[in-house]
């Protein structure tokens, strides 16, 4: 198997006569994230069940590590890591409880468990019953199962949906260190932001199809086509200027004063683009 973790070519899935995945393709390597964007109904979750074995493309290929989605059986599990809203965490064990038992089922060693506690920042928690765990917190503890056995690919539906910024900004501190650490992680999002910040390539994701695929940079600046300025002056004043000749004079005349405060490029965020592309918004 070489760097290539995730790949599925022309893949398509059908409900009854409903089309909701149409033909779509990528690829996912060692060490990397791939966002997957899109509304919700766009077909993210599908896709996800498809990779992991769960549901069967009506057509098209997918491999996850060398294997074929068709061919997946248990073994898999021992590879790759899954985080849903279906969460299978045991409200009634404690922290430590239900990790000890996924240990088991995993056959990870049972000194993993509290370095790992610690990194997640549920150690002072271990003891506690999941089912009392605040939303944060057991989002925390279904990474943590996820990640227990070190997977070399972590799929993720929605992991910060939901939560406060500062538990969304910690599992993102989390997802870029497993990043660093070669796993490759499969993120499904509506949250445009996260996505630009953690994703190495997104997929735009609309009625089953990719209508963008790329760097968050190269599809940004793909619909950079109208390009803005926005500038503070330092008397208060504030100036929005498209690119033109008059532009370019009035900037020029701002530096030569030094009266300019800041001054930013309004280039289009991936959420403007999803809209400018379907005419949709993603949440
Ligand atoms: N088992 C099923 N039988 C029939 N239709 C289904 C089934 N599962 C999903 N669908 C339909 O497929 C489409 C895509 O659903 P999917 O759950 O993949 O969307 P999603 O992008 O993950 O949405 P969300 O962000 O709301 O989770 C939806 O129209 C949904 O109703």
């Amino acid at each position: 198997m070489n760097n290539e973790y995730i790949s599925f070519h022309h893949l398509s899935k059908k409900f009854q006569n409903d089309l909701v995945l149409k033909d779509i393709s990528a690829v996912l390597h060692r060490g990397e994230i791939l966002g997957f964007l899109g509304p919700s109904g766009a077909g993210k979750t599908t896709t996800i069940k498809i990779l992991t074995g769960q549901l069967l493309p009506t057509s098209g290929e997918a491999k996850v590590l060398g294997k074929r989605c068709q061919d997946i059986d248990e073994s898999i599990y021992e590879q790759i890591g899954i985080v849903t809203d279906q969460s299978g965490i045991y409200e009634r064990l404690s922290v430590y409880d239900n990790l000890k038992y996924f240990a088991r089922l995993l056959n990870v060693p049972l000194k993993d468990i509290d370095p790992l506690l610690r990194r997640i920042g549920l150690y002072d928690h271990r003891k506690k019953p999941a089912g009392r765990l605040s939303k944060g917190q057991t989002q925390r503890l279904i990474l943590a199962r996820a990640i227990l056995h070190r997977p070399k690919v972590l799929f993720l539906d929605e992991p910060t949906s939901g939560l406060d910024p500062t538990t969304a900004l910690e599992i993102h501190r989390m997802l870029l260190e497993l990043k660093e650490s070669g796993m490759a992680i499969f993120l499904t999002t509506h949250n445009m932001e996260e996505a630009s910040k953690l994703c190495d390539h997104v997929a735009l994701l609309n009625e089953g199809t990719i209508v963008e695929y790329g760097t968050p940079e190269s599809i940004c600046l793909k619909y950079n086509t109208l390009k803005r300025y926005r500038v503070r002056l330092q008397d208060g004043s504030r100036h929005e200027l498209e690119q033109s000749e008059e532009t370019s004079r009035k900037l020029a005349g701002w530096i030569s004063q030094n009266v300019i405060e800041t001054i930013h490029s309004c280039e289009p965020t991936l959420e403007t683009v999803f809209l400018t592309v379907t005419g949709r918004t993603l949440s």
